[in-house]
């Protein structure tokens, strides 16, 4: 398009703007949602003797229980990551996996664990009241939130199988997880905080550890957690690489971190499934630019056409709205409730017991807008949200990557609004490179503020490749290394078509023989999985 005004405007007053009809993107959004394709999911697999990929959870040899819980969450098919991940640490070997956000990371490392326990000791590890809990896995993860989540997946996978999983975190009294620490615990999941304080304290050892995982690995290695994790993998007595399994998993997983990373595996399988960093072709991207004075009048704009026809407010789909600052959530959350929006607000000042009731309220569709900082941007899971607003955008794709994500998950497609304005233009490089892999319309101020900018980079971009590069090349394959079973590959590329309807839900177990239905089923439809260069 050409430039239609004068070039001494920014680039956003330059082009002509349209006002987008949300309500428009949503209802197309729900045709597509039925037969939508993660379509040619490129998976990039290195390292050594590498375990072939299986199509079917029952080529799997995982144990008879799982196979009836797995079942029982109506789970037809794995994804391409849990096709790849679950035979290689189903064979014992440590794994550092990226996959798009929603693409079943959770159960690609609960699966192996769970199976891998009750293979070797089936059900009957007594547990007495004990003061110190022997955890055999320990999952990291850098939230309460999703460490709870992850809790609830793990307990609805042991279903019946007698394994003890307990969740510890911090910002909730330490004495009630004390209590469920002593009733005995197979599967710990945890944030780092509060495992130092109990390890300190003498409650939890890790000495009998021997599946450990890091979920979110690039953010739990980055500044924040590193010396936590560090302290926990390397002074608290866990058994060194290679006398425990080490999985580690992210959607986004920058070179750096990697590096870093690397110290804690050993002979490691590396993964890529999908477009690493990338944000599922499932979500649509718009980006518009609103100056930060008018974002708030923008935003009920948004509200009202997303909803035109809405009368009653409640019937809103779920939207969740990032924004800065935990003070900005707040004045945004009062903001929303006067102008007729039933919203609540989470951010890291809330008390553990209010995020968990904003969380079930918005879960619930009873409070259909979430207004969040990053405290919601990773892992979590909320079937159906429909659109995700960055009212702020935020510093780094990275972060970006993982917020969309919240929306188009298990296969279902989701709306993503970006409100854009000066203080973005840092991030107006890397947004446009994202968007173009993704095959999203760009607006053309956008463009022009990226080809303007210096070039700097906001994040370590994704890191969709294995770090250690050509050295573990073979041939001109993007995979490396060889798959141990001498069966050839191009067989198991070729032969991954994922078109089975399946619902999904993450409700915890109860007394029944399948889990509850989710309120939507979602289609995955993959379509073939090219291991690049096989094909
Ligand atoms: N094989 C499968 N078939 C159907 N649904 C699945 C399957 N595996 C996982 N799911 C569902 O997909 C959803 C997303 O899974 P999960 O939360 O593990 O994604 P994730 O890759 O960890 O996402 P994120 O990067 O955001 O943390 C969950 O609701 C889960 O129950």
């Amino acid at each position: 398009m050409s430039n239609t005004r004068p070039s001494y405007l920014p680039p956003h007053l330059r082009y002509p703007t349209s006002i987008h009809n949300v309500s428009d993107k949503l209802d197309k959004l729900a045709i597509v949602e039925d037969t939508l394709a993660y379509d040619d999911v490129p998976v990039e697999v290195s390292g050594d003797s590498i375990p072939k990929p299986v199509s079917s959870f029952s080529e799997m040899g995982l144990c008879k229980d799982l196979n009836d819980n797995i079942k029982r969450c109506k789970y037809v098919k794995p994804t391409p990551i849990q096709s790849y991940a679950i035979p290689v640490a189903m064979a014992g070997r440590d794994v550092m996996a990226c996959a798009q956000t929603g693409s079943g990371k959770t159960a690609a490392f609960c699966f192996p664990i769970i199976s891998g326990i009750l293979k070797k000791r089936g059900c009957e590890r007594e547990f007495g009241r004990q003061r110190v809990a022997f955890p055999l896995a320990l999952i990291l993860s850098p939230t309460r939130e999703l460490s709870c989540q992850i809790h609830e997946e793990a307990k609805k996978f042991s279903y019946l199988t007698g394994l003890k999983v307990v969740v510890v975190y911090g910002g909730a009294p330490i004495i009630p997880q004390f209590r469920n620490l002593e009733k005995g615990v197979d599967i710990l999941v945890a944030t780092p905080g509060r495992l130092v304080d109990m390890i300190e304290k003498s409650r939890v050892s890790l000495q009998a550890v021997k599946y450990f995982v890091l979920d979110e690995a690039d953010r739990m290695l980055d500044m924040g957690f590193e010396p936590q994790v560090r302290k926990i993998v390397q002074k608290m007595k866990m058994p060194p690489p290679g006398r425990r399994q080490t999985m580690l998993f992210s959607a986004t997983f920058p070179t750096e971190i990697q590096r870093l990373a690397s110290e804690f595996l050993s002979n490691y399988i590396f993964l890529a499934a999908g477009k690493v960093g990338s944000s599922a072709d499932l979500i649509v991207q718009r980006v518009e630019f609103v100056p930060d004075m008018d974002k708030k009048d923008h935003l009920i704009d948004l509200l009202h056409s997303q909803y035109p026809n809405q009368t009653d407010a409640k019937q809103l789909a779920l939207t969740l709205i990032f924004v800065e600052t935990k003070k900005g959530a707040d004045a945004l959350e009062r903001w929303l409730v006067r102008s007729g929006f039933p919203s609540i607000a989470i951010h890291g000042d809330k008390v553990q017991f209010e995020r968990e009731r904003a969380l079930k309220s918005f879960k619930s569709g009873q409070t259909p807008v979430l207004v969040a900082t990053d405290v919601a941007a990773r892992g979590l899971d909320v079937p159906n949200v429909a659109h995700v607003i960055n009212f702020d955008l935020p510093r780094n794709i990275d972060d970006y990557v993982h917020r969309i994500g919240r929306t188009g998950r298990a296969g279902k497609s989701g709306l993503a609004t970006a409100f854009f304005s000066d203080k973005n233009v840092p991030l107006s490089k890397d947004l446009v490179e994202l968007m173009q892999g993704a095959n999203q319309e760009i607006p053309d101020w956008l463009s022009e503020y990226a080809e303007s900018s210096d070039g700097a980079r906001t994040s370590r971009m994704f890191g969709g490749s294995d770090y250690r590069g050509s050295s573990f090349h073979s041939g001109g394959n993007n995979y490396s290394g060889q798959f141990v079973d001498t069966e050839d590959a191009t067989h198991y590329a070729s032969a991954f078509t994922y078109g089975a309807p399946f619902t999904a839900d993450c409700y915890g177990p109860s007394q029944m023989d399948s889990f509850p239905a989710a309120p939507h089923s979602y289609s995955f439809d993959y379509g073939p999985v090219t291991a690049s260069g096989w094909d």
